[in-house]
């Protein structure tokens, strides 16, 4: 991989490696744009076919949180970690005591919480080395596991998603195909069954499905027949890249909305479900519910105040279908303007010079 050539097409300001031999640990942090604030995102933890693919997921997913925070009014920028390695068998505490202290050694240009394959209990062996760390123990004030709250705020994105294709945001009598009944998506079916939806759900843990079916009644397919499936919504929450060449021709559903982020394998796949007329709620704006929870704990948390933020996901994908329509513009599109207007904004308004202790003049303050 051409790395640099990457890194200036996107302009992401930082990548860093991290290797600790005792434990293991081999973990990359990519930061894409802190003109908002530090860089916050989770850490994922992954086996990864090559260290390219690894590297690429890392600044794929960190140039999201850019765009996730800045489109929930968030003053943070974006980043996120990779850490190669098998969630179920290679973890130990010295791997998250030393990641913490490369977290530690970036002086707060980088917070991190949980991703795919990282726990409440990872975050808090990474606490014991750095305070720039959230989605820790409620024991320690702290927010604990984001997943729920992003459940939430799928929920009622989807909702308003639900209200611009069938006119109406009851989700009574819907039913929404889901892909992956992991954390959030589990808590989402919960809400989901609660309003009277009818729910199909796919995994490949056998487990997770079960679940599923036995506490929500949701009907069970296999991972490759999900695409296909007839519903009204297709929620994915596994993985990303897959809505694709190969998946977009299967798609019966009116509605993608759903917590995966990096739905779209390309640009072109969100322009192609615009012209099918399938609305998309734009995966960082419908899942930004547990950067938003995490983020509170740098406020001191409260549940009251970070919940209200999350609410207002309902308004933020009311307001970008509505971008999308008055444009004409795929609602991926209208999502992007609003994070990029944001930031030129506000670094226009932080461009002018502002005295600081290290400036040839600080003596004269
Ligand atoms: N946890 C959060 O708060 C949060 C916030 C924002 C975005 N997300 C995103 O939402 C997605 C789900 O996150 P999570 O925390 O629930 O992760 P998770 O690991 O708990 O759940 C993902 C589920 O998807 C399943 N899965 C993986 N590949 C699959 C496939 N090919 N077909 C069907 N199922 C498959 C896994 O077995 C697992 O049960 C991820 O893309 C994550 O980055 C999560
Ligand atoms: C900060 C975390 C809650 C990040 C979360 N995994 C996300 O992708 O938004």
């Amino acid at each position: 991989m051409k790395i640099f050539e990457y890194m200036g097409k996107y302009d992401y300001e930082q990548l860093l490696f991290c290797q600790d031999e005792q434990s293991g640990l081999k973990a990359i942090i990519a930061i894409h744009d802190t003109t908002l604030g530090p860089a916050l995102g989770g850490t994922r933890m992954w086996t990864y076919a090559s260290e390219d693919a690894a590297i690429e997921d890392a600044l794929r997913l960190a140039k999201g949180m850019t765009y996730k925070n800045a489109a929930a009014g968030l003053n943070l920028g974006g980043g996120k970690t990779v850490i190669i390695g098998d969630p179920r068998k290679d973890k130990n505490e010295e791997m998250f005591r030393a990641f913490g202290r490369f977290i530690q050694g970036l002086n707060g240009r980088y917070i991190t919480a949980e991703d795919v394959g990282t726990t409440v209990e990872d975050m808090d062996l990474i606490h014991e080395e750095t305070n720039f760390v959230t989605g820790i123990s409620p024991a320690f004030g702290s927010s604990g596991n984001p997943s729920p709250v992003t459940a939430y705020g799928c929920y009622v994105g989807m909702k308003a998603a639900a209200k611009e294709a069938f006119g109406t945001d009851s989700l009574e009598g819907i039913t929404v195909a889901v892909q992956g009944v992991g954390n959030v998506a589990y808590a989402m079916c919960r809400y989901l069954h609660e309003e009277g939806a009818q729910l199909i759900v796919t995994d490949i843990n056998k487990e997770a499905v079960q679940r599923a079916v036995e506490e929500f009644g949701a009907k069970a397919v296999d991972p490759d027949e999900i695409y296909g499936v007839d519903c009204d919504i297709f929620a994915p929450c596994a993985l990303g890249a897959i809505i694709n060449d190969e998946t977009i021709p299967q798609l019966k559903a009116k509605v993608i909305a759903g917590s995966a982020n990096n739905q779209l394998k390309e640009t072109r796949h969100g322009d192609q479900i615009h012209e099918m007329g399938i609305v998309y709620a734009p995966d960082y704006v419908i899942n930004a519910g547990g950067v938003i929870n995490v983020a509170d704990e740098l406020y001191g948390y409260n549940r009251d105040r970070a919940m209200k933020k999350v609410e207002q996901i309902y308004n933020s994908i009311e307001k970008i279908i509505g971008i999308s329509k008055r444009d004409g513009i795929p609602t991926y599109v209208a999502a992007d303007r609003m994070a990029e207007e944001r930031i030129a904004k506000v670094s226009k308004s932080r461009s002018q010079f502002l005295l600081n202790s290290k400036h040839t003049l600080s003596n004269r303050i």
